[in-house]
């Protein structure tokens, strides 16, 4: 069913990127209250709680824009994957503030054909990733069920704090850019599924198209990796959702920073994709700065920190250069109005990333950009 609207007057929202819809969004919003510790900015908003706080999170995965349960390549998102999803984004924007999940709601909008069997397969799905994720105080404590055209599931999580909760904000010039987790191999999947059989990924050896597939369908962020690094001092954190050039520039532009990745501390994460790239003709180092959803930890800690397993140094921070980025403020995470009048936030071995790829590039996803 279309949705008309009374008066259509004015841009739609697949006019604007998600950063000015939330310009014009939350300003006419309530997002302060005596309860508020951090609003809308971070991964999760801080609430405070009876002896102490809260963190909460909230993320959707909708059919045609998030998912196929059909895709070209063949395979399927079943129950099981989906709720597995669910959960790792979740649980990865509680990691990315430095917190351990404690429970979560589930909401679910099923078609009235779907089959119970997928539904059951989805709770079981979301209860096998808090095991394998290792959210061991995380359960399911409510939710909500509705019939709707189409299959959408919104998951709520909150969370402790282990240390002060981690935000986009904190990160010092000098401070060193850290990565826990995989990049670009979530992106590579989603190509390799779109890729009808026979076509260009059937070059790709079967266990790598496997794993890469695998890696959209069932990310694995290191959730266990937040409070680590939380307790290892990390000065600013956030998953990994939208790509890394434009989640290092979030973090760059909250904390007032330039940031420069460091290509040869990536270098492991592109070979890693090497081989899926010389079969299809595909530009791993595309997958690996611009690819979402692996849902990877990306904080910045103070130089010389020890770094947990797991978590490697991929870049530095540096002042910005003057009226290069201005820091954000957390009632107002939209970038739209403080798009860089100068000079990039991030930059590759002190290249912009069209002097990287000698081209222009998207740098992330953005559900509503033009
Ligand atoms: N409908 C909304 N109402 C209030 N805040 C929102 C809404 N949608 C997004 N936000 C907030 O805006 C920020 C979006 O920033 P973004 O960098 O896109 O985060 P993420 O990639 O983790 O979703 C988050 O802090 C999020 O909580
Ligand atoms: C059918 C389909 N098309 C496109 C994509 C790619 N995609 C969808 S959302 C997304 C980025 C993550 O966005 P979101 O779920 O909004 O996470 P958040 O940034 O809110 O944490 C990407 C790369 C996909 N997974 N499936
Ligand atoms: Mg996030």
């Amino acid at each position: 069913m279309t949705h008309e609207h009374a008066a259509p007057e004015g841009p739609t929202v697949s006019q604007l990127g998600e950063g000015q819809l939330l310009d014009a969004f939350l300003p006419v919003a309530t997002t302060e209250g005596p309860h508020v510790l951090v609003g809308p900015g971070d991964d999760c908003a801080v609430v405070a709680a009876p002896g102490g706080s809260v963190v909460l999170t909230t993320d959707t995965l909708t059919l045609g824009q998030d998912f196929l349960t059909m895709w070209p390549s063949g395979r399927r998102t079943t129950g099981a994957d989906l709720g597995r999803k669910c959960a790792a984004q979740n649980l990865a924007d509680v990691a990315g503030t430095g917190a351990v999940p404690t429970a979560v709601v589930v909401s679910l909008t099923l078609p009235g054909n779907t089959p119970v069997q997928w539904v059951t397969d989805f709770a079981e799905g979301l209860s096998r990733a808090f095991e394998e994720l290792g959210a061991t105080e995380c359960a399911l404590v409510g939710g909500d069920l509705g019939r709707g055209e189409e299959l959408s599931v919104t998951a709520t999580v909150t969370g402790r704090c282990v240390t002060a909760p981690v935000l986009r904000s904190g990160a010092p010039a000098g401070g060193v850019l850290v990565h826990a987790g995989v990049l670009g191999h979530a992106a590579a999947g989603l190509e390799a599924l779109q890729c009808p059989v026979p076509g260009a990924w059937d070059a790709v050896p079967a266990q790598l198209r496997d794993a890469l597939e695998s890696a959209q369908l069932r990310p694995r962020p290191p959730v266990t990796t937040g409070p680590a690094l939380a307790r290892a001092g990390a000065l600013a954190m956030m998953d990994v959702s939208d790509g890394l050039l434009r989640d290092a520039g979030r973090i760059a532009r909250a904390s007032g920073l330039h940031i420069d990745l460091e290509p040869r501390a990536l270098e492991p994460h592109v070979n890693s994709l090497a081989p899926a790239g010389e079969a299809v003709g595909g530009d791993p180092w595309q997958w690996v700065l611009t690819g979402g959803e692996d849902h990877g930890l990306l904080a910045v800690l103070p130089v010389d920190s020890r770094l947990p397993p797991g978590v490697r140094a991929i870049g530095s921070c540096a002042p910005a250069a003057p009226g290069t980025v201005v820091p954000g403020s957390g009632a107002n995470p939209g970038e739209s109005s403080r798009r860089d009048p100068v000079g990039p936030a991030v930059t590759i071995g002190g290249r912009t990333s069209q002097q990287w790829f000698g081209r222009d590039v998207v740098e992330g996803w953005d559900h509503f950009e033009p």
